[in-house]
């Protein structure tokens, strides 16, 4: 199958686009044409340097009047400094922390830092909820280390070694600890506080040596922590703050008990701030946290009552895909949405994201079997752009913040609406776009409850047709071929000219499939508009009146066609208006479906040119052991979905 990733120089190009559209904008335009405020950086290379261009996003409703800048360009940064309300040096943060802001290239703070800060600094234990890639990590990082420096915990803090630490923060999964705990160390390292990261599947030796030396700040996964607590290696007494980042995933069955027994360990929970923070908090979270919460506890939710729960700087995109079609689609959804950034594709199990991650070219797998060592080379891999398609289960679903993630694939509509809140929000962060396309079988769709749920409204589109591709990957083919060195022309001259001479077509004709040779395509097949089937044809069965059984479309079938062709069609599904039904037929069998649907009067066959609304089943139950029957992706693997139901242990469970 094709490698479509768009070349190195399209990819520059469209970064060089979207850099060259922030820098000609200014903040009132940006913020009248998209409600966001734009950072300058100070200057290209640092631009270059830093993570891909942040914008601060505007999220709150009312645009606080902002006095119009009288020049324009130059005057820009100032109006970033003085008239934005949120700009870093309005707010009660120590020098060293906002010039390390500043090395990072933040000039103001998002609004759920903005609005949080002054209540965590000043004491207040907090849930916190604001939509993905919205900045919650500093938001509890920024008051924790300025109150710990210079602000209430101060004086109750530990010095030397050997001491005890002041913060805990608890996350779901390795990576996401590993990577709130840079933001602590390079935060804290600022301020001259120490942090260290605790997680399953690494040494404990390094650790404990860590904790006995004296860490100011613990990062890390329940389970580990819990036992350097057994081992008496973490000593709770004096902690000042309690995290729990991803909360309503912490709170959850299978990782509450953890939870409750760790935050069970401070000598007196009055004396500790506790901050929860999550895009998603759903109704029962708010019951458990108030377990561990204090009366007088502060919310401050920027999603609400809105009913977008997702991301809105991403495109959301539903396809139907029938799992035999996917590893031959997913390469043509990538080079169509990628924008030659990075993609993360989702599978429910484990054993699919390693069979998936085998099917496409330079993929790699991330999930829970996966020795930790490799998980980390993997990560840090897709990272730095070593590889552009990581596989990977619902360990890379929450909070993973990761630059030039352009595209999310996700299998099958999750179960959970969580789920696709946090998976679709790991593009489209901190002001950037991207798209979320999400697969789903036509027999079962679970569209609607996502739509519903999530509040978001689909693009429906049909499989991307290998003619579309073609045609988009043919000017790139052709940049190629005229990259080829002059060099090389005379070892090939004698070829060209036999090929020429005794192919009997035109040059024209075989300059096409040389093009078509090195964009990867040898030949075009049409996929189905049903299940995206290549080399197959969704008709519409209609018999004159309401159909509502399967078994009367195949019984009316047969009476027209050998059962055994009756038999080769797939993804049978009845259509919402009840008067008819789709399915695929092979390309090769279709005008004999056709033509004998033409000697009887009392039923129709169409080619269908537009899929028309269908019914939808939510999927089947999983097995007991969360075992799912159906096809794997290619027809050989086998489906199954790793438990992560609201029982099971804590730890890892994906
Ligand atoms: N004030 C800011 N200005 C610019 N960029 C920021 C600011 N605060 C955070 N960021 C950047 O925004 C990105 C998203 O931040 P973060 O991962 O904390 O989001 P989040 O809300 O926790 O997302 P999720 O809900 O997915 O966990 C990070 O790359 C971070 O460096």
């Amino acid at each position: 199958m094709p490698s479509l990733a768009l070349s190195d120089k399209k990819k520059e190009e469209k970064k060089m686009k979207k850099k060259i559209d922030l820098e000609t904008t200014t903040p009132e335009q940006d913020s009248k044409k998209k409600g966001k405020k734009l950072k300058l950086s100070d200057s290209d290379g640092e631009e270059k340097k830093s993570k891909k261009k942040r914008k601060s996003i505007d999220e709150s409703e009312e645009e606080p009047e902002k006095k119009s800048s009288k020049k324009v360009k130059l005057s820009v940064v100032e109006d970033v400094k003085v008239d934005n309300p949120n700009a870093v040096s309005n707010f009660r943060i120590s020098d060293p922390l906002k010039a390390k802001l500043k090395e990072k290239g933040i000039e103001a703070l998002f609004p759920i830092q903005a609005t949080t800060f002054d209540m965590v600094l000043d004491g207040a234990d907090l849930v916190g909820r604001a939509r993905t890639g919205q900045g919650k990590t500093l938001a509890f990082v920024l008051p924790i280390l300025e109150s710990l420096i210079n602000g209430p915990a101060k004086s109750k803090r530990k010095n030397g070694y050997g001491r005890p630490p002041s913060v805990l923060v608890l996350l779901p999964t390795r990576e996401l600890a590993k990577q709130v705990f840079a933001d602590f160390e390079a935060y804290g390292g600022a301020v001259g506080l120490a942090a260290c990261c605790v997680y399953g599947g690494d040494p404990y030796a390094p650790q404990e040596h860590k904790l006995k030396r004296g860490v100011d700040i613990v990062v890390g996964t329940p389970g580990r922590i819990k036992d350097h607590i057994e081992r008496r290696n973490l000593d709770l007494t004096y902690l000042q703050f309690r995290v729990l980042d991803e909360a309503d995933e912490m709170l959850r069955m299978g990782f509450v008990d953890d939870v409750e027994l760790i935050l069970g360990n401070v000598e007196d929970p009055k004396k500790v701030q506790t901050l929860l923070f999550s895009a998603t908090l759903p109704s029962w979270v708010q019951t458990i946290a108030a377990r561990f919460l204090k009366q007088d506890k502060k919310t401050i939710d920027l999603v609400g009552n809105d009913k977008m729960k997702a991301s809105n700087s991403v495109r959301h995109i539903a396809l139907p895909c029938s799992k035999q079609a996917m590893s031959r689609l997913i390469p043509d959804i990538i080079s169509l949405y990628s924008s030659g950034g990075s993609t993360i594709i989702f599978t429910e199990t484990k054993d699919q994201a390693s069979e998936l991650s085998g099917l496409l070219p330079g993929a790699r797998a991330l999930h829970g079997d996966i020795q930790q060592s490799q998980r980390e080379i993997t990560l840090a891999g897709f990272r730095k752009g070593k590889f552009s398609t990581l596989v990977a289960t619902n360990v890379a679903a929450r909070g993973l913040d990761i630059n030039d993630v352009q595209l999310i694939i996700q299998c099958e509509p999750p179960r959970d609406v969580e789920d696709y809140i946090h998976r679709s929000g790991r593009t489209g962060r901190a002001g950037n776009t991207g798209v979320a396309v999400m697969l789903y079988d036509s027999r079962k769709s679970g569209v609607s409850r996502i739509e519903k749920q999530a509040g978001i409204k689909f693009e429906h589109v049909s499989a991307p047709q290998p003619n579309d591709i073609a045609r988009a990957v043919g000017m790139e083919a052709a940049e190629k071929i005229t990259q080829v060195c002059d060099s090389v022309v005379p070892a090939f001259m004698a070829a060209a000219k036999e090929l020429l001479e005794s192919s009997g077509v035109s040059a024209e004709v075989l300059l096409a499939k040389a093009l078509a040779k090195t964009a990867g395509f040898t030949e075009i097949k049409k996929r189905s508009l049903l299940s995206s089937l290549e080399n197959h044809v969704t008709l519409l069965f209609e018999a004159g009146k309401p159909i509502y059984t399967p078994s009367f479309v195949f019984g009316a079938l047969k009476r027209i066609l050998p059962e055994d062709k009756v038999n080769t069609i797939e993804g049978f599904t009845l259509t919402a208006d009840g008067q008819g039904a789709v399915f695929d037929v092979a390309q090769s069998d279709v005008d004999q479906f056709m033509s004998a649907a033409q000697k009887t009067a009392s039923v129709s066959l169409e080619i269908v040119k537009e899929l028309p609304k269908l019914q939808e089943r939510e999927p089947m139950p999983r097995g007991r052991f969360g075992r799912q029957g159906g096809q794997g992706f290619n027809n050989r693997g086998r489906g199954g979905r790793f438990g992560r139901g609201r029982g099971g242990g804590g730890g890892q469970r994906w």
